[in-house]
């Protein structure tokens, strides 16, 4: 899916969440647990009832990657459910030597046809420029992350004095076009928003730490939307674990509609 059948969908529909299937075969309701294929049943389900309240799907792949085979067949299983009207991410934090990106690559964009991976920038041009080729698809480098993490390098500072954060933005956003390229910016980094907007005022961020990780929506929508408001706000456990009960499937939507009711809100302040 392009950029501006994104932004379109997010104008029609007056929402930019993207609910994170990050599916722990262990919090999943008790009722499924002994049931074949419990994660994709679940992941049906928590699909139908939110596809009216975002534009986007987050697929974690370590989910699905820790079963072994039968978890990529259920990731495969899972997008094949999400109807192309959605834009779906692998967050896969790939990134390696140029030979084995271009693997990686492949990987998300022709063998399951994602419509965005998440790639790690420690490595450099070589290691972003494959995934970059896709033209048609949307590679998502990680910028400055929700995690504490984040202060061990990302917001170490280089001798220019800008943060290594600023640096990875400033260089990165060089290789791409808005088109093909955002950039993961947390939600937990609030303050550091305006300046990221700053830097890449043009491209869309996907925005992950509201809910579990306790990032503000009203300060996301606040410092970092743009004229096309460029955001994809990712909730995943606040949504999918809303309920552990028999009752799952209507909390989620309920998480994800209460999500939904504030952007639509806040786009019209
Ligand atoms: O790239 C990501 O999606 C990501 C980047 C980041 O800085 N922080 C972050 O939490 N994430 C992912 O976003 C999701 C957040 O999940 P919840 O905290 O449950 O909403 C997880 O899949 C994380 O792996």
């Amino acid at each position: 899916m392009s950029i501006k059948s994104l932004i379109d969908h997010i104008k029609q529909k007056q929402s930019y969440l993207c609910v994170g299937l990050d599916t722990d075969d262990q919090k999943i309701p008790l009722h499924l647990r002994s049931q074949k294929d419990a994660v994709l049943a679940f992941n049906k389900a928590v699909i139908d009832a939110t596809l009216d309240h975002c534009v986007s799907y987050k697929i974690n792949t370590a989910f699905y990657e820790s079963m072994g085979i039968r978890g990529w067949e259920i990731m495969q299983e899972t997008l094949e459910h999400i109807p192309d009207t959605h834009f779906v991410i692998a967050d896969a934090k790939r990134g390696d030597i140029g030979n084995t990106s271009a693997q990686y690559a492949k990987t998300f964009f022709e063998a399951y046809g994602f419509d965005a991976v998440t790639v790690a920038p420690y490595m450099g041009e070589d290691s972003i420029r494959p995934f970059l080729e896709y033209t048609d698809k949307v590679t998502i480098v990680l910028g400055l992350t929700s995690n504490k993490g984040a202060e061990d390098f990302e917001l170490q500072r280089l001798q220019s004095g800008e943060f290594v954060y600023e640096r990875v933005l400033k260089t990165v956003s060089g290789w791409g076009t808005p088109q093909n390229l955002m950039f993961v910016a947390g939600a937990t980094q609030a303050k550091e928003l305006v300046n990221i907007r700053r830097i890449v005022p043009d491209h869309f961020l996907l925005v992950p730490g509201v809910g579990a990780q306790g990032g503000s929506l009203q300060e996301v929508a606040a410092y970092g939307s743009n004229k096309d408001i460029g955001l994809l706000v990712n909730a995943s456990r606040a949504v999918i674990y809303a309920s552990q009960a028999e009752d799952f499937s209507q909390a989620a939507a309920k998480a994800a509609r209460s999500y939904h009711d504030e952007m639509r809100a806040l786009m019209r302040s």
